[in-house]
């Protein structure tokens, strides 16, 4: 394990590996749980060498407040990462050593991806997102890259953002891991007390029902009764629910077969947001 905190510490390390070793690249954000370590082990799986950047990127919040209380617990995250293999570099860098002298974002087009969901409600977010993808990728110049569906919109993104600017590498997307009472797992998810853990649960029970629903109702129909639920649930304020596409995550208009869809939500529990979505 060895734990890397410069630019020009993380290019001498690459400089040293040889043609053919292959690089895996795990994003995140730090705060580590049993979803990020499924992206790592998989990338230990298909990569000789895998580097895991820990950076809570400023661009990307929207929200102060959101920046300023999320979690961050290197300690543990190394700890847990070496549980993994020892044969991991973690790349940890300062936001002057990622952003020089200004922090600010470039200003992309992802073609309509950028504008819904997420995007409506977190403005500025998926500039914030891409610039610092874009550097990294950059900087490490991986064979792969691992992101998970639970941030779906944003792998799709990624996938957009790669295809634009022409880099060359493959996005890998991985399943969402749940706790046992089907909660998404999530870094903010260590705001929630033990009793909003629990009603969270709530949040995926209604995506998995309307995933039912949707097998013989409209799109219009699912939202509606999801709205309808939540209602009952005053603890957890719905933002959004949206069924669309998974290619350009438009809404449905009339079903089509040969198309697939997923569900998107986003539920204030208290001052923390979470989002899920489940394939229909
Ligand atoms: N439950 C999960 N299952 C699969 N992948 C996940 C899960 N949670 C996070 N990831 C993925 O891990 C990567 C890093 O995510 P990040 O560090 O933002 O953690 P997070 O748990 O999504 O935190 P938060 O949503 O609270 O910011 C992203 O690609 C994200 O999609
Ligand atoms: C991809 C990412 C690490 C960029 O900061 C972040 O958005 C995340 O953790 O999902
Ligand atoms: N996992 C997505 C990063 C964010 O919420 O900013």
């Amino acid at each position: 394990m060895q734990l890397i905190n410069t630019k020009k510490d993380l290019k001498t390390y690459l400089e040293g590996l040889s043609e053919s070793t292959s690089v895996g690249l795990v994003p995140t954000m730090g705060a580590l749980h049993s979803g990020h370590i499924s992206l790592v082990e998989r990338a230990v799986r298909e990569n000789h060498v895998t580097i895991v950047s820990i950076f809570v990127n400023p661009t990307q919040f929207n929200n102060q407040e959101d920046l300023e209380k999320y979690p961050n617990t290197l300690e543990a995250d190394i700890s847990l990462l070496s549980s993994v293999t020892e044969n991991l570099l973690i790349f940890a860098p300062s936001a002057a050593e990622m952003y020089s002298d200004k922090i600010s974002s470039k200003s992309y087009n992802f073609e309509g991806l950028e504008h819904v969901m997420e995007g409506e409600f977190r403005p500025g977010h998926f500039d914030g997102v891409g610039t610092i993808v874009e550097k990294l990728l950059r900087l490490v110049s991986p064979h792969r890259a691992y992101f998970g569906e639970k941030d779906f919109q944003q792998l799709q993104i990624i996938k957009k953002l790669v295809r634009i600017t022409d880099i060359d590498v493959e996005i890998v997307g991985c399943p969402i891991v749940r706790e046992p009472n089907g909660l998404a797992m999530s870094s903010r998810n260590e705001r929630l007390s033990k009793d909003q853990r629990k009603e969270a649960g709530f949040i995926y029970q209604t995506l998995k029902a309307a995933k039912k629903e949707f097998g013989t109702k409209s799109a219009d129909y699912v939202m509606d009764w999801v709205r309808k639920e939540f209602e009952t649930h005053p603890d957890l304020k719905l933002e959004y629910i949206k069924i669309a596409d998974v290619d350009q995550l438009q809404a449905v208009t009339t079903k089509n077969n040969s198309q697939e869809y997923r569900a998107f939500i986003a539920v204030y529990i208290g001052d923390v947001r979470l989002i899920d979505n489940i394939a229909l």
